[in-house]
């Protein structure tokens, strides 16, 4: 039997990180991952491969430079699912190359098979030839993830009627869509191919999405989604999803009106990935949705060498947070010094438009009690947005009015995601105001929002100086 320091199941962010941090510490590692290469949802079907196709669909759609040349503009006319698939089997290529050679510097061992358990050391591998191995690991990491919600009323055939997985392999563009789930998987695919001249609905049984994300914030994105003609069905249940004879879709909705498309992204959530493991063996078990109830510090499960991290364990699933669990996870299983993770965390939805959100909410300021004020800046106010033909892009900061400090920010637009941790860094630093008010920042860039924010609300707040 091969005996292991950490055994690692799955191969993902959180899997791979947990691996790295052991292997640092000298520990002996293995990862095992059932998949054809390493690299988990987050490689294969998840973060990296949505973003690729946003990023290509965006290249080749001309999508940023339509503020100067009009909605018409198109960079190449006839884009393909090949055109879209080009660019993502490169960049998924890259990534597997890289982890493959952080493992082989690391001396991370790596087995491709379905891991199960045992007992609580132990674990049952079985390779794709039918081959059965066991492993034993002092300690054990469980970062399986998650596979799409697929309920059995959903009638997918992988062509018409999918998940966001085989929407990775469609043959052909839709020219209409419908995406049942406005999460944020549902929110950024139907982005996405409205980006490409698809005419996307979305529904959703909810009435309200993205409820996580300021208000203001969903409002001026709602605004944007149905300024460039998507259809919002919040509120509205899909009753019957049935295939027609013209190879269409035909849908029933609750309301008693009938959809018609080309083709249904089914985006309703996730669920965990902990059916094959054998959990019984163990004492171990899963909730409804397959997911591990943990020690959020320690991310140890109730039984003590048996960690998990990633998905697995819930909110907030993200490959950026799933890392760092990863990383404490593997720290404490081996008994090296842990710290938690910083409270405020950014989450970043790759929709068109992003939005990018780190710290409170206003709506969360009020249910607190915190007297607050806060500051905006249009990206249309910023010569870099001039430069850019932006006339989008919302920033807006949330301030104690107590302490000063910030509390919030909260970006809709170009580069939200990459501009928020400048709000961040300042946020978990215990910035105030004036760190914004009294900072020069590089002109023009987007960037200088912060620094337009921070005096709107500046001016309402009063200076500091005086009141001292
Ligand atoms: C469409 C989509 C877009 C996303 N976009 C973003 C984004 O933009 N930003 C962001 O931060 N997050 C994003 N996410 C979320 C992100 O992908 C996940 O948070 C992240 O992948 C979770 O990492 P993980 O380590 O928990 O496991 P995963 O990445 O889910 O990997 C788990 C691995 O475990 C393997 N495994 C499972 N069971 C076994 C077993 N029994 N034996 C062996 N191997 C096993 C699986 O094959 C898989 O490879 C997105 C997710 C999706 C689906
Ligand atoms: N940019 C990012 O960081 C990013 C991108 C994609 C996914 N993710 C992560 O992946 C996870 C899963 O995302 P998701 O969008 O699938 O799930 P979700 O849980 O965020 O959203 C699911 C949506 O589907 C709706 N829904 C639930 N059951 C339904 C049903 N039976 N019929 C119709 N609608 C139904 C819900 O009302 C909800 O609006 C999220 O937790 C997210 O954190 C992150």
């Amino acid at each position: 039997m091969f005996q292991y320091d950490l055994v690692v199941v799955g191969s993902g962010p959180a899997g791979r990180r947990g691996a790295i941090q052991a292997a640092k510490l000298g520990k002996k590692v293995l990862v095992i991952e059932q998949g054809k290469r390493v690299g988990g949802v987050s490689v294969h079907t998840g973060t990296i491969p949505s973003k690729t196709l946003r990023e290509t669909a965006l290249n080749l759609s001309g999508w940023r430079e339509r503020g100067f040349y009009g909605r018409s503009y198109r960079v190449k006319q006839e884009i393909s699912a090949e055109d879209l698939r080009r660019r993502l089997l490169i960049t998924l290529n890259h990534e597997v190359e890289v982890l493959e050679h952080q493992f082989a510097r690391n001396r991370v061992h790596h087995m491709r098979g379905k891991a199960s358990f045992v007992d609580s050391t132990t674990l049952q591998v079985i390779k794709d030839d039918g081959e059965a191995l066991t492993v034993n690991g002092a300690s054990i990491l469980l970062a399986v993830g998650t596979k799409p919600f697929r309920p059995d009323y959903m009638p997918f055939d992988g062509k018409t009627v999918l998940d966001s997985d085989e929407l990775l392999d469609i043959e052909e563009l839709p020219r209409t869509m419908v995406v049942i789930g406005a999460g944020v998987i549902g929110i950024e695919y139907a982005t996405i191919f409205s980006a490409l001249d698809t005419a996307v609905t979305v529904i959703d049984p909810k009435s309200t999405m993205l409820d996580f994300i300021d208000k203001e914030i969903v409002e001026d994105f709602t605004y944007q989604l149905r300024d460039r003609n998507m259809k919002l069905l919040l509120g509205t249940k899909a009753e019957k999803v049935e295939r027609l004879d013209s190879g269409k879709v035909q849908l029933t909705l609750d309301n008693g009106r009938h959809l018609v498309t080309d083709m249904v992204l089914f985006a309703a959530g996730r669920m965990g990935a902990t059916d094959a493991l054998n959990l019984p063996a163990i004492g171990l078990e899963a909730d409804s949705r397959g997911r591990l109830k943990v020690n959020p510090e320690t991310f140890q499960t109730s039984v003590p060498n048996v960690y998990a991290a990633g998905d697995v364990v819930g909110f907030p699933s993200l490959a950026s947070t799933s890392m760092e669990q990863g990383r404490i996870a593997a720290r404490v299983a081996i008994g090296a010094v842990a710290k938690e993770p910083q409270k405020y965390f950014p989450y970043g939805i790759y929709a068109v438009p992003e939005i990018s959100t780190c710290g409170l909410t206003e709506e969360e300021m009020k249910e607190r009690g915190i007297a607050y004020e806060c500051g905006i800046a249009r990206f249309r106010e910023t010569s870099r947005g001039h430069i850019m033909g932006l006339d989008t892009g919302l920033l807006k900061l949330i301030f104690s009015l107590k302490t000063r400090r910030l509390l919030g920010v909260h970006i809709v637009g170009e580069g939200a995601t990459e501009l928020v941790h400048i709000g961040q860094a300042v946020l978990n630093l215990k910035g105030t105001v004036e760190y914004f008010v009294e900072n020069t920042f590089n002109y023009p860039t987007l960037a200088e929002a912060y620094k337009i924010a921070g005096l709107d609300a500046w001016n309402r707040m009063g200076d500091i100086k005086s009141e001292l």
